[in-house]
């Protein structure tokens, strides 16, 4: 019956974050915090400085426990930070690969890097990296084990404004092929607009305030082109570039 195809609810990916409370001390950092994802969403978390949205994204990758409320998330999750923490002795597909098993490992890890542009780098060593190609690699890694949840800490903000840009097209694309879910944590409220499908607001320990985004993609972006023409004046000018 293809009326039931159309009117299938959809799926959950089982991110369920209820009255999680974490404390540092006198600090209570989350305060009864609730959040769900639904399948295949990209939430975008903004929120000040020290509010604690690293705080939540370690809970969700389980590298800490809340001290109160439930945390609710599915097996299969990755987790990508600012700074690219591949391991400096080992070629860029042994840093893709790392944690997989089965023979298929090495190919899968030459496809996934494939996606993210950069099939001729399996052989380089971290070092001989841009930062945009280490955080594309950090992304290969993330999503070689075909993650239902990723969870991304600032991932682009050490990165110049034309390779941020690329990265949100990558992002787009890269969600498009794996269908996992996104929580990406940024400060940039023009990358939460480009990338986010909702926008959560964090304050107080809490999500205080959350915005679905129904806007199309030529409404959401500077441009490459535009980015690039400026960095060009920039530089004629003898101005800095990175802005
Ligand atoms: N392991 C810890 N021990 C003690 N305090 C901590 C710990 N982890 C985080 N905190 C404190 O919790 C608060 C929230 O930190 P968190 O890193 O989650 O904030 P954030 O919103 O990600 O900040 P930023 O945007 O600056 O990265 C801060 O005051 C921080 O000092």
């Amino acid at each position: 019956m293809s009326s039931a195809v159309a009117t299938e609810p959809r799926r959950q990916t089982g991110v369920a974050v209820e009255q999680v409370v974490r404390r540092f001390g006198d600090r209570v950092v989350l305060d009864h915090l609730d959040l769900t994802i639904a399948d295949e969403e990209l939430v975008i978390l903004l929120g000040p400085s020290g509010c604690g949205k690293s705080t939540l994204l370690r809970l969700l990758a389980g590298l800490d426990r809340p001290d109160g409320g439930r945390v609710e998330v599915p097996a299969r999750r990755a987790i990508v930070f600012q700074s690219d923490r591949l391991l400096p002795w080992q070629r860029v597909l042994r840093n893709v690969t790392l944690g997989l098993h089965g023979p298929d490992a090495d190919q899968r890890a030459r496809d996934v890097l494939a996606e993210v542009g950069l099939s001729g780098r399996a052989k380089a060593w971290p070092k001989e990296l841009s930062g945009g190609e280490a955080q594309r690699v950090s992304l290969a890694r993330a999503l070689v084990s075909e993650p239902e949840l990723v969870l991304l800490d600032e991932p682009f903000a050490a990165l110049d404004a034309i390779t941020r840009l690329r990265m949100h097209d990558l992002v787009r694309a890269l969600r498009t092929r794996h269908h996992a879910a996104m929580l990406l944590v940024t400060h940039d409220v023009d990358e939460a607009i480009a990338l986010a499908d909702r926008i959560v607001v964090m304050s107080n320990g809490r999500i205080g305030t959350s915005h679905d985004v129904h806007l199309p993609a030529a409404d959401r972006e500077v441009s490459v082109a535009r980015e690039e023409l400026r960095a060009r004046l920039l530089e004629d000018l003898g101005l800095a570039s990175q802005h």
